[in-house]
């Protein structure tokens, strides 16, 4: 794993030196906009740049399905090795290669959108192959995008962030950010035992408020599921597989939580989701990138979770993202 400096790939570590230990997660650069001028919906036109193993590109991905931009916006999936050249497209490790350009690494996508870029190369990436640039490689934004942008071309007008939820699901979205999203990487990539306990009781007792919640209610803002509930599936289904053990969150798993696992599930359930999740990318990932945290490599065979067992959320009440009761 590295950055880009210059223009120039620096293989790198993150620095938790400057920090004490703690792990800080570096603001994405690219912030433009489907549908403005510069980026008019054009079928084909676009091409989101994911790894399956991410938690921040699978947002992306599951509101290409939920919003039925398949055929709008293709996708290319990079491999879930993460190793000396950063993401790659390797597809003897996974991935689909990348399907514009034929590059071999990820950060040869970047310094096509900017020669001299200094920064991180994440993913999600979302490109304009008319333009030939990067519009936007902050996952909150383009989800906001996916959700409207295409509502007139596709006719799907369910919405995930409506009008009068929004200061609600802000403001959830920021206690799940840094306490859960974030925070199983603040555990995870810690390097004092100080900063990983820190990281560690916050992130156990934000999921415990999130466990009193879901006993009441059926999503995250009341009865209607909203950006919020995705934000927070994409950390929630990694969690017993990964950051249980790997990021040494261990107080209990997701499994032990009965209204949290419930919820999972159906999310987990939800037309659409489950072709989004990887599990062998996801474990891959996380268990053979990280040589600091797990040196052998060695990819653990377990859990055994059953995702598809039934679920008894249907008994509450419950409103979809059109609007209607589920
Ligand atoms: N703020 C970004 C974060 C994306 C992100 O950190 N992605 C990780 C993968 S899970 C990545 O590509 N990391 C590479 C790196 O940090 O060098 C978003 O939400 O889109």
């Amino acid at each position: 794993m590295g950055l880009l400096v210059e223009g120039k790939w620096q293989d790198k570590w993150y620095d938790t030196s400057k920090s004490g230990g703690k792990f800080v997660r570096e603001e994405s650069q690219f912030r433009g906009a489907l549908g403005d001028s510069e980026h008019p919906l054009e079928k084909g036109r676009y091409q989101l740049y994911v790894s399956l193993a991410c938690p921040w590109a699978h947002r992306a991905l599951i509101f290409r399905e939920l919003k039925g931009l398949q055929d709008l916006i293709d996708v290319s999936v990079v491999s879930p090795l993460m190793l000396e050249q950063g993401w790659t497209f390797d597809a003897r490790s996974g991935s689909t290669g990348d399907a514009l350009y034929q590059s071999d690494v990820m950060h040869q996508i970047y310094t096509r959108h900017k020669a001299d870029y200094t920064g991180r190369v994440t993913v999600p990436v979302l490109w304009d192959a008319q333009r030939e640039c990067i519009v936007n490689n902050e996952s909150s934004e383009i989800i906001r995008q996916f959700n409207s942008a295409f509502n007139e071309v596709t006719g799907n007008h369910d919405d995930y962030y409506p009008e009068d939820l929004r200061a609600e699901i802000d403001e959830i979205n920021e206690f799940v950010y840094h306490r859960i999203n974030n925070g199983v990487y603040k555990a995870g990539f810690a390097t004092t035992q100080s900063a990983y306990e820190e990281a560690y009781n916050s992130l156990f007792e934000a999921l415990d408020t999130i466990e009193r919640k879901l006993v009441h209610q059926r999503f995250l803002v009341g009865d209607r599921i909203t950006e919020a509930d995705w934000r927070l599936f994409t950390t929630l289904i990694r969690f017993d597989p990964v950051y249980h053990g790997h990021f040494k969150c261990n107080r209990q798993r997701l499994e032990d939580f009965p209204a949290i696992a419930e919820y999972v599930r159906e999310l987990y359930q939800w037309p659409g989701v489950e072709k989004t999740v990887n599990f062998d990318h996801i474990k891959q990932h996380y268990y053979r990138s990280h040589g600091t945290i797990n040196p052998t490599g060695i990819v653990p065979v377990g859990p055994d979770i059953d995702f598809k067992r039934s679920h008894t959320r249907g008994l509450m009440a419950g409103v979809n993202a059109a609007g209607k009761s589920l």
